[in-house]
Formats: structure tokens, C-alpha cells, sequence
């Protein structure tokens, strides 16, 4: 009787494994509210419980495992494994990051703003395409994703290149001018919470830190989506805006990222 009992137990364990590993995530993947349930409520609240650590700190550790220090490429990689195989995370992650890496690449951007920073995943994907003598300024008011991130980029050998700023998008874009001896930005990278795309972008725009050719690419515009920001980026005449469609990170959710060019 204990026998069967345990055969029991132990085939109930490995049936809510098998759900839990590849059943409900091969489920979940083509549908927006239950994948981000899934993996960002139940997943991350789950690992979090179990091993006492955090997602940002578990992806730091898959980063030292398996990334070869100076090199930003294999720290993007790794995270990109981590996220596949290990745990769903919001970086803009592989697919989208494609998309990010052209758009770097074809405006070769002397200034950068990124609104999100998180575990620096699009941060390094970013400064390891920038010119020399580039600077890139990254916004984050989680304290613990901060400090996370610091390691990550200080792994991928690109300190000297990014300026981390902790704190909020509200409070620091208008102090950017004074702080930063910035004129104004070639490029915004938006991805911070949704509701603060349109808010930022205006007070952006307030602060004068655009300029005529200044680009706007913002990530997650259709997953969690931002409707108010697309509604005014693509309807105002100060903005020729044009949407890349892709997948949320990780995903095959319908994704995207708006690309807008500030006209003055
Ligand atoms: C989607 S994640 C950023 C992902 C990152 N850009 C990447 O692709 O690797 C959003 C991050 O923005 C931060 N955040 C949200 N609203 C913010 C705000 N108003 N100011 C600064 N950081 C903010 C959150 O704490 C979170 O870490
Ligand atoms: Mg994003």
C-alpha cells in the first residue's frame, strides 16, 4: 500500500511538472492576458516563494553562469536563454530586439534615452551598437532592478557607455537638460509602464530635449499596448510614425514596436 501510494505521488508530481514546464506555457504563449498571468503573476510569484530569490536576481545568475565577462553579446544571448528555457521575463527580448538593433544601427544615435531599464537586457542590446563617444541614459525607479541591472551591464564590459539613473521618467526628464548636459536626444527607447508613454512623450516635447529627426521607438505598443499614446503619435502632424509587427517577448502574442520621427 505505502508502495502504491508513493508511485501515486510521485506521478501526480512529475503530471504538474510536465503542465507546469511545457503543457500550459505552449498553451498560454498565443493568448496576451493568460500568458502575462501566467508567467508574470503565477510563475515569477511561484520560483519567488520557492527559492527565496527574485526573477531579476535568478536571470543575474544565468548572466555569471553563462556569459563571458566584456562580451555584450553573449550577456544578451544568455538572458535570451534564460527567458526560453528557464523563465518568461519583460525584455524586449529576441525577436523584438532584432527590430531595436536596425533601428540603433541605422540612426547611429550621438544621445539615447531609455525609459525602463529593468535587468539592462535592451540597455546593453542598445550601447553595445552605439558609436564611440555615445552616451545613453537609462531610466529606473525599481531600487532592486537598478541594482540589478548595474551588475548586468557592469558584466557586459559597458559602464562607460550608459549612465543609469535611479528614479522616475516624471521627475528626471526635466532635470535632464541641467543634470546631463543634454541638448537634446536622437533617440528615445519606451519601455516603461504603459500609461506613462503619452505623459513622457509630452513632457519630453515641454522640456525641448527633441529635436527635428529625433526618433521615437516604443516597445509594447499593442501587448499590454499603449492606445492613448498610438492615438496621438499617429494622428498628430508633428510625428510620421510607422509600426513594426512582431511578438511580445518570448511569445507568439501579436506585438510591436512604433517607430516616430519628431518633426518639429
Ligand atoms: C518592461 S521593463 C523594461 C525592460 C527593458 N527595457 C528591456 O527590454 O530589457 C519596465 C521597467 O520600467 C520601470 N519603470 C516603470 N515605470 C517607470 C517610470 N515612470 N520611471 C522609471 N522606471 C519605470 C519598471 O520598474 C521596470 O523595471
Ligand atoms: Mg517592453
Amino acid at each position: 500500500m505505502w508502495l502504491a501510494l508513493l508511485y501515486g505521488c510521485a506521478g501526480g508530481a512529475a503530471l504538474l511538472y510536465v503542465l507546469y514546464r511545457w503543457v500550459i506555457p505552449s498553451v498560454v504563449q498565443y493568448h496576451a492576458g493568460l500568458a502575462l498571468i501566467w508567467h508574470d503573476t503565477i510563475v515569477e510569484g511561484l520560483l519567488n516563494a520557492l527559492t527565496q530569490t527574485t526573477r531579476p536576481q535568478r536571470l543575474l545568475a544565468a548572466v555569471q553562469k553563462n556569459a563571458t565577462r566584456g562580451d555584450p553579446r553573449s550577456v544578451v544571448k544568455a538572458i535570451d536563454q534564460f527567458c526560453r528555457q528557464k523563465e518568461w521575463a519583460m525584455n524586449v527580448g529576441d525577436e523584438k530586439g532584432c527590430i531595436l538593433d536596425s533601428v540603433v544601427t541605422e540612426v547611429n544615435p550621438a544621445t539615447v534615452l531609455e525609459l525602463g531599464t529593468y535587468c539592462a537586457y535592451s540597455t546593453v542590446r542598445i550601447a553595445s551598437l552605439l558609436p564611440p563617444h555615445a552616451k545613453l541614459i537609462t531610466l529606473e525607479f525599481n531600487p532592486h532592478n537598478a541594482a540589478i541591472a548595474r551588475q548586468v551591464i557592469a558584466w557586459a564590459g559597458l559602464g562607460d557607455k550608459i549612465q543609469l539613473v535611479e528614479g522616475a521618467s516624471g521627475d528626471w526628464i526635466p532635470k535632464m537638460k541641467e543634470k546631463f548636459a543634454i541638448e537634446t536626444f536622437d533617440l528615445v527607447f519606451l519601455d516603461h509602464w504603459k500609461d506613462r508613454y503619452l505623459p513622457d512623450t509630452k513632457l519630453m516635447e515641454e522640456c525641448g530635449l527633441l529635436r527635428k529627426g529625433s526618433i521615437l521607438l516604443a516597445d509594447n505598443v499593442i501587448c499590454p499596448g499603449t492606445p492613448d499614446y498610438l492615438e496621438y503619435i499617429r494622428n498628430s502632424p508633428r510625428y510620421k510614425s510607422q509600426y513594426f509587427r512582431s511578438h511580445l517577448e518570448y511569445t507568439k502574442v501579436e506585438d510591436g514596436l512604433e517607430k516616430s520621427v519628431f518633426l518639429g
